[in-house]
């Protein structure tokens, strides 16, 4: 009878095929991002196979899935646990808020919660004004081109680091800075290596760089320790009054410090590449940010930081950014691990098995969001509220349990480096750089998204 019962399951199994043997579809995704055809790829696999299909990843079984319905199932069923790449999990650490279930769960995410939700992201406001103004008038001032990706990471990086962990600009911290930025810069490029761990393969690299990182991580806390009885200011300090032991708030802090930066550097750099390729979305975000800057210096002169009421007031702004997740998602997959058979779609997924879904499946999908291939932040506007998508099709930032937390701090910190560079630059794609992009597995422009700059007549920050 469990020799018929598994036979049955495994007939059940959503079509598709394993491929290869050991290397399945990997090495073939990871081509495919690379030059930016993942998409067509999964494309042709749910056109192939339908919404539910079979392949195989990092070695291991996944079902594929496309589709509202199932990004919905994805989000929200408690058959499917939240996980990470094998070489991801070796560089963060096992304990990071990803890999923990149920209560575990909300104990870590209520304590970040904490730092993140809307009330503490309003008195972020005028520290993210503060480093975006110095950051800009360090690498952009003076210049006629800039590299806009390597830009937007160090300006994410530094936001969070002075916001968050409470590391300041000068002194020891400075070291420390650099240090942790540039290890970060060396990790995040292993999130989807082949976990060969070698000194000459990605992986063996981002593994001694996220060593070092992490030993940098450890000073931080001993430091905060040593002057524990003082407020719970930033996190760090936090996590220890909260009773976390050493390793725990390691591996939080590492994936704060991945989560935190790279998405939202994405987002400013492709939200720039599409303003320049969209004059008339362009006009309206700088007429939006104009009339604001008009406001502050109405206010209290040129020096005066923008408030929240002012982030409120950048609607089109935002819609132009969700505009921008919508069709250059950071994220590329979300993924779980079935730790109980599942059903959909008439297939059963077997226990063990990753599962993978791909938010581009449905905010490029022509029956969600016609025209999917126009940029178009009209769509995101109020006015557009009634046709608003089907719930679980715009999932950028995830869905359910895990939906990003850090939603609110993206958002605040992108309106205000976009208040800045929008009022202080001009900007155009540079001769011989293309717009192009590959996924490491994050979007990475060609040529770091190389811009020609023009500061404005009016520019506060040159
Ligand atoms: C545009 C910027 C961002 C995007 C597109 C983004 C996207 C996402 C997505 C899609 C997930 C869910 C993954 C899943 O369900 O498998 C996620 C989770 C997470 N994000 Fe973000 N994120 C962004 C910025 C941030 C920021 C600024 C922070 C912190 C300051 C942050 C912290 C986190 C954390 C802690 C999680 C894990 C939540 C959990 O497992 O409970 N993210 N993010």
């Amino acid at each position: 009878a469990v020799a018929s019962s598994s036979l049955r399951r495994r007939k059940n199994q959503p079509p598709g095929s394993l491929g290869l043997p050991v290397v399945g579809h990997t090495l073939a995704l990871l081509r495919a991002l690379r030059s930016n055809a993942a998409e067509d790829w999964l494309r042709r696999r749910a056109a192939a196979y339908g919404p539910v299909s079979t392949i195989s990843l990092f070695g291991r079984p996944t079902a594929f899935l496309a589709g509202a319905s199932c990004n919905k199932l994805l989000f929200s069923s408690d058959k499917l646990a939240a996980m990470s790449s094998a070489s991801f999990l070796r560089m963060v650490g096992r304990r990071n808020i990803r890999e923990v279930a149920g209560d575990d769960h909300r104990r870590v995410r209520a304590m970040m919660a904490r730092f993140l939700r809307l009330d503490a992201v309003k008195n972020y406001v005028s520290a993210m004004d503060d480093e975006v103004r110095r950051h800009l008038r360090a690498e952009w001032g003076g210049r006629a081109a800039v590299a806009v990706m390597p830009s937007m990471k160090s300006l994410t990086f530094d936001v969070m680091c002075t916001v968050l962990f409470g590391l300041e600009r000068r002194g020891d911290h400075a070291a420390v800075r650099r240090e942790l930025s540039s290890e970060f810069q060396q990790l995040v490029r292993g999130i989807w290596a082949v976990p060969v761990n070698l000194p000459f393969t990605t992986f063996g690299k981002c593994l001694a760089a996220s060593r070092r990182g992490r030993r940098a991580v450890a000073r931080i806390v001993e430091e905060r320790r040593r002057a524990s009885g003082g407020s719970a200011g930033d996190l760090v300090t936090h996590m220890l009054a909260e009773g976390m032991d050493e390793e725990e708030i390691i591996d939080n802090v590492v994936f704060l410090m991945v989560a935190a930066h790279d998405t939202t550097a994405v987002l400013l750099t492709f939200l720039l590449r599409h303003l320049d390729g969209n004059r008339a979305a362009y006009e309206r975000v700088a007429a939006e940010q104009e009339a604001i800057a008009a406001q502050r210096r109405r206010r209290g002169g040129s020096g005066s930081a923008l408030t929240w009421d002012d982030l409120a007031g950048m609607r089109y702004t935002w819609a132009a950014a969700m505009e921008t997740l919508r069709m250059v998602p950071p994220t590329f997959a979300n993924m779980r691990k079935a730790v109980a058979d599942v059903e959909v779609g008439g297939y059963v997924i077997p226990k063990g098995w990753q599962v993978i879904t791909a938010a581009t499946m449905t905010h490029l999908d022509p029956a969600i969001f016609p025209d999917p291939g126009r940029f178009e932040p009209a769509r995101f506007e109020a006015a557009a509220a009634k046709s608003a998508p089907p719930p679980f099709s715009y999932v950028p930032f995830g869905g359910g349990a895990r939906a990003c937390p850090g939603n609110e701090f993206a958002r605040a910190e992108t309106l205000v480096a976009m208040h800045y560079i929008v009022t202080g630059f001009r900007w155009r794609l540079a001769a011989g750089c293309d717009g192009g992009f590959s996924r490491h597995p994050l979007p990475c422009p060609n040529q770091g998204l190389l811009l020609d700059i023009e500061p404005k007549e009016y520019n506060e920050l040159c």
